[in-house]
């Protein structure tokens, strides 16, 4: 192993300890989970399960920990996986630490609310000196914790550049697709939290199992659209970002986005204090809104930002798509 295969993964969460793990049963490369606080991240090497993110799973021995962005230092390759909103203020925090030249990857899924950016743009502003990659894709963090064979996408600027990441980050049970299409790839996993939602809002509210299947085809129609507008390829969700993450978090319950929906279709009121992270929330607002700026037309992503915001009640919001202007079942 060389500096060249040091990996840094930022987030002590699930998903940064999950990709930590993985990444470092491989031993392909040296992997470091680093942490914001320096209490945990010595209990994690101790203890070597994560109790509050990934309850009774151990982690391998191989797997380093720390609070030190000093760690950066030596690492080529360095893992974002903190919640969308807070991977701006993470770049800033840790991007003067950072190894000259070092690949950036998010494996957030959303968009900058207060940019109304992509969060490859938000870390390229910040850190102008680093390419900025995307890893995306259906895979639940105690999945792939635990060593289930998981599939996801990675996508970089330059093909060289992606299948170099996705050969030096997959193993025998985490194997990643290379791509080009940074903005399918990440819009992908940002658009399905938001019908991840509203398949919840179908299951709460006992629409049945059929109008599920409609949502998800429609959805897919919907994210292939405004993916194109926002300049990637509306082929992109048709595989694992996209499709394959809809699929999974729109009909399991151990998706957050899911478990949120359920609940406002059963009538209870909104509460981001329980539950954990609920990424849709978040980019049902931005999304719909880039999407009017360009012209692409989003019936469920807005009708499920209206609904978060409380502009709209879910009855009238099932109304109001089952009586839109019979169409073809086009997808742009
Ligand atoms: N969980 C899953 O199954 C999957 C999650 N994802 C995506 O991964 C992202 C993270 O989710 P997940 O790990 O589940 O979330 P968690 O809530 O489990 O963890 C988020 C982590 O981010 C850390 N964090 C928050 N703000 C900052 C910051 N400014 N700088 C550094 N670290 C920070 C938190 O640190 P602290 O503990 O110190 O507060 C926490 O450890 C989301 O975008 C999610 O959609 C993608 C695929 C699967
Ligand atoms: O993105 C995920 C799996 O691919 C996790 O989904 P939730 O954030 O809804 O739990």
């Amino acid at each position: 192993m060389s500096g060249q295969d040091r990996v840094v993964v930022i987030g002590a969460g699930a998903f940064g300890t999950a990709l930590a793990a993985v990444i470092a049963s491989t031993g392909k490369a040296e992997v470091t989970l680093l942490g914001r606080d320096a209490g945990t991240m010595e209990t994690l090497a101790t203890l070597r399960v994560h109790e509050e993110a990934l309850p009774g799973i151990e982690l391998p021995e191989a797997l380093s920990f720390s609070a030190d962005p000093a760690v950066l230092k030596t690492a080529a390759t360095v893992l974002f996986v903190m919640p969308s909103q807070a991977q701006a203020e993470a770049a800033r925090t840790y991007g003067p630490h950072l190894a000259e030249g070092a690949v950036v990857v998010t494996c957030a899924k959303g968009i900058d609310r207060a940019s109304s950016r992509l969060l490859t743009e938000v870390l390229e502003a910040e850190l102008p000196h680093h390419p900025v990659a995307v890893l995306s894709g259906p895979g639940f963090a105690a999945d792939i914790a635990r060593g289930l064979p998981t599939a996801m996408a990675l996508a970089a600027a330059d093909l060289d550049q992606a299948t170099g990441l996705a050969r030096l980050l997959s193993g025998p049970t985490f194997r990643l697709y290379a791509s080009t299409d940074r903005v399918g790839v990440q819009l992908g996993g940002a658009l399905k939290n938001v019908l991840a939602i509203a398949c919840g809002i179908v299951e709460g509210a006992g629409l049945g199992e059929s109008a599920r299947a409609a949502l998800i085809a429609r959805g897919l129609a919907e994210m292939g659209r405004f993916v194109a507008a926002m300049g990637g390829a509306a082929d992109t969700v048709m595989g694992l970002s996209g499709l394959g993450d809809l699929v999974l978090t729109g009909t399991s319950h151990q998706s957050r986005n899911l478990r949120f929906g359920i609940s406002l279709g059963h009538g209870e009121p909104m509460d981001f204090s329980r539950g954990g992270l609920v990424e849709g929330a978040f980019a049902a607002a931005v999304a719909a809104r880039l999407a009017e700026g360009r012209g692409v037309s989003m019936p469920i992503t807005n009708a499920v930002a209206a609904i978060i915001d409380g502009a709209l009640d879910i009855p009238s919001a099932i109304e109001a798509l089952m009586s839109r202007p019979i169409t073809t079942e086009r997808h742009r």
